[in-house]
């Protein structure tokens, strides 16, 4: 759907050069909803905006369902962008339109007739929830319902594209969850690809089929999301994924697990398909071992779902290690033994 080769952009700032995005190579499926992470300054907005040539690229290549935007003159490039919705942290409303007049901007330019307008217009304020506020300015709407006329505004000419620059950044968590199920209901209903960036590891485990992660201008990772969640390899990686599984609580354990003597203690990684394995009754069961819960976190991706759990298994060394020595074999939980308790 999308391939991106080689992709650079150089800012000159104070007679300095800044490579924001540098020799980026990716490739988007049809269908998916795409994520790409980094902290501040990794050169997410900037690749976002190359994508659409909001920015424009000082080399490489953008192509999208076969079209080469790169290499597009202006006009061909006004009506390819038809087909690129684009959604912003920001929302970039009109402040001085109501709901319907912003949602009807994009298809005034696209020469949409009147009668056409008005009926696009009233689908798209039932696709996104805004029934009822169609009369209103986005003075009056909260973050999300002005969100919600952003997405709205990038759907309006049907694009098979969607871009979104931070959409939730400027949302509080409950309003976030509401626009990011939004998207997904998108995404299904209408088959769109959907790319967004975030600093958020949440976004991506909620929302998203595959994630880049991107520092310095590159991508250093990139993989299904629970594979990335399960072995990332990167030191900014393990960072990211640490904000979705660890706790205060989980650094809390730590210091406790000196207390928590006899026996051993072990890390169970659950994924997808694991995670509905009756792993504990079972070895309670079928070994002379009791085992104690001491901390977990069992959390969803759109890939399946994911967790980790802490436990000690007490009892005999020797049926310990018969009980271990099932679940690396016989079972697709992984096993990590922590410590051997004193
Ligand atoms: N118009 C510009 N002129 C000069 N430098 C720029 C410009 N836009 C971005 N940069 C620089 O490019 C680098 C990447 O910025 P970019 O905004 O793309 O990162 P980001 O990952 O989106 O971060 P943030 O989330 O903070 O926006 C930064 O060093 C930034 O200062």
């Amino acid at each position: 759907m999308i391939s991106i080769d080689g992709l650079t952009k150089i800012f000159r700032l104070n007679k300095k050069d800044i490579t924001a995005v540098d020799h980026l190579s990716l490739s988007i499926e049809d269908g998916e909803i795409f994520g790409v992470i980094g902290y501040s300054g990794a050169g997410k907005s900037t690749f976002i905006r190359l994508l659409n040539r909001l920015e424009e690229p000082t080399s490489g290549k953008v192509t999208i369902q076969g079209k080469e935007i790169t290499s597009m003159k202006k006009s061909e490039l006004r009506v390819a962008r038809q087909d690129i919705g684009m959604v912003f942290q920001h929302f970039n409303l009109l402040w001085s339109r109501t709901v319907s007049e912003n949602i009807a901007f994009p298809l005034e330019i696209a020469g949409v007739p009147a009668e056409e307008r008005v009926r696009r217009v009233k689908e798209l304020i039932d696709l996104v929830g805004l029934t009822g506020r169609e009369n209103s300015y986005p003075s009056q709407l909260s973050g999300g319902q002005k969100q919600r006329v952003g997405i709205a505004r990038a759907l309006a000419n049907k694009p098979k594209v969607l871009l979104c620059d931070e959409a939730t950044s400027a949302l509080d968590p409950e309003t976030t969850n509401s626009i990011l199920e939004l998207l997904v209901n998108i995404n299904k209903k209408l088959g769109l690809t959907i790319i967004l960036i975030t600093h958020e590891m949440h976004v991506i485990r909620k929302i998203c089929n595959r994630v880049a992660v991107m520092e310095d201008g590159k991508i250093v990772e990139q993989g299904d999301v629970l594979n990335v969640f399960l072995r990332p390899e990167q030191d900014v990686t393990k960072k990211f994924v640490k904000q979705v599984m660890s706790s205060s609580d989980e650094e809390e354990l730590e210091n406790f697990l000196v207390h928590y003597t006899g026996g051993k203690l072990v890390e169970l990684t659950f994924v997808g398909e694991s995670t509905n394995q009756a792993l504990i009754s079972t070895i309670s069961k079928k070994f002379e071992i009791e085992v104690n819960i001491l901390q977990g976190k069992i959390t969803q991706t759109q890939r399946g779902a994911y967790g980790k759990l802490t436990v000690q298994l007490q009892g005999e060394d020797a049926e310990i290690a018969r009980a271990i020595s099932f679940i690396e074999n016989e079972t697709s939980v992984q096993l990590e033994v922590i410590q051997h308790a004193n």
